[in-house]
């Protein structure tokens, strides 16, 4: 008997201003805060939220450069663009139901196309503004959008959702979870995804852990943050916090890479991982980092449960 594979990945949900992408975010992750504040910059991909399934998560992720256009030109744009995204397992292209096809849409089609790799859905927004036939006409349009600048293969999907009634969110959810691979959880569920801090410093850390080795550690690094707390006699004007993090990685080989030699590499991921976390809470911050292996994590029931997934 094969136990079903447990998918995880990063989706970026794009559109034009108003397209709808925040509150649909919110209805895709439901209860579960949406981080909309406090966007460090250190980090390529604030997350926004992550939709924990029994057999898959969803980590969605804003997308920097479609939103400042303007900001940046042509050649720059695109290649910031196609990198980011090039990121992510899969694009939600957002388009709403009630509001024609407009120049916005197709500036960013066009960006869209450029990514040969990465499936691009396109989501048909607040479905509950249109009537039927209304509705129909804009798939119609929306799947000949994709034709224009994709060929004939088009978006990877074309899916009508509205965030206000709720009207197909999960089908949403399910279209994108078919589009990510085979992972571990890559973020603990529980109340730490309650808490936008303790994500945000997971995500500085992770990003810090990464940093020019993530060809070599892709998806493996599972990064907890295990306590947040204020340092005990400290004075109100000059408090510091401990933060105590461990990242999980799946053999030695992984461990001697983010710890380096000596342990420089580790004390530089620290370094920046603390700047970064202090910048965000706006106080002191004493970081204790740990590096573990966690065997098999993404097969072993037990060792999941420990790691808080
Ligand atoms: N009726 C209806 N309204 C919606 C729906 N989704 C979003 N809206 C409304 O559309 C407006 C824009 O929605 P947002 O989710 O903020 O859009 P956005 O794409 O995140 O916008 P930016 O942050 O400007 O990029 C808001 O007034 C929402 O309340 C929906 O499914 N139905």
């Amino acid at each position: 008997m094969t136990e079903p594979q447990f998918h995880a990945g990063f989706v970026s949900l794009v559109g034009r201003p108003n397209a709808g992408k925040s509150t649909l975010t919110n209805a895709l992750v439901g209860s579960k805060v949406a981080i909309t504040s406090a966007k460090p910059q250190t980090t390529r991909h604030t997350i926004r939220g992550i939709v924990h399934r029994e057999d898959s998560q969803l980590i969605l992720v804003d997308t920097p450069g479609l939103h400042r256009p303007r900001t940046l030109l042509g050649k720059r744009l695109n290649e910031l663009v196609a990198d980011t995204l090039a990121e992510v397992d899969a694009v939600g292209f957002c388009l709403p139901a009630n509001e024609a096809i407009g120049p916005g849409d197709r500036y960013i089609a066009a960006q869209l196309a450029a990514l040969k790799r990465t499936p691009v859905i396109a989501l048909v927004t607040k479905t509950d503004l249109v009537d039927r036939a209304a509705l129909a006409r804009q798939l119609m349009s929306v799947t000949a959008l994709g034709n224009e600048v994709l060929g004939e293969a088009g978006w990877a999907d074309v899916v009508p959702v509205s965030a206000a009634d709720g009207f197909q969110v999960d089908t949403v959810a399910d279209v994108l979870v078919g589009h990510m691979p085979v992972s571990p959880p890559l973020y603990p569920d529980g109340e730490l995804t309650d808490e936008p801090e303790a994500v945000m410093v997971a995500e500085l850390v992770r990003e810090a852990a990464l940093e020019g080795v993530r060809d070599e550690l892709p998806h493996s690094l599972a990064v907890v943050v295990e306590e947040i707390v204020p340092r005990e006699g400290r004075s109100d004007e000059n408090p510091l916090l401990d933060v105590r993090v461990n990242l999980y990685v799946e053999r030695s080989s992984q461990k001697a890479i983010i710890i380096g030699r000596g342990g420089s590499r580790l004390r530089d991921v620290g370094t920046t991982a603390r700047r970064g976390i202090e910048a965000l809470l706006g106080t002191k911050v004493y970081l204790d980092l740990h590096v573990k292996i966690a065997k098999d994590w993404q097969r072993d029931p037990k060792q999941l449960v420990k790691l808080g997934f």
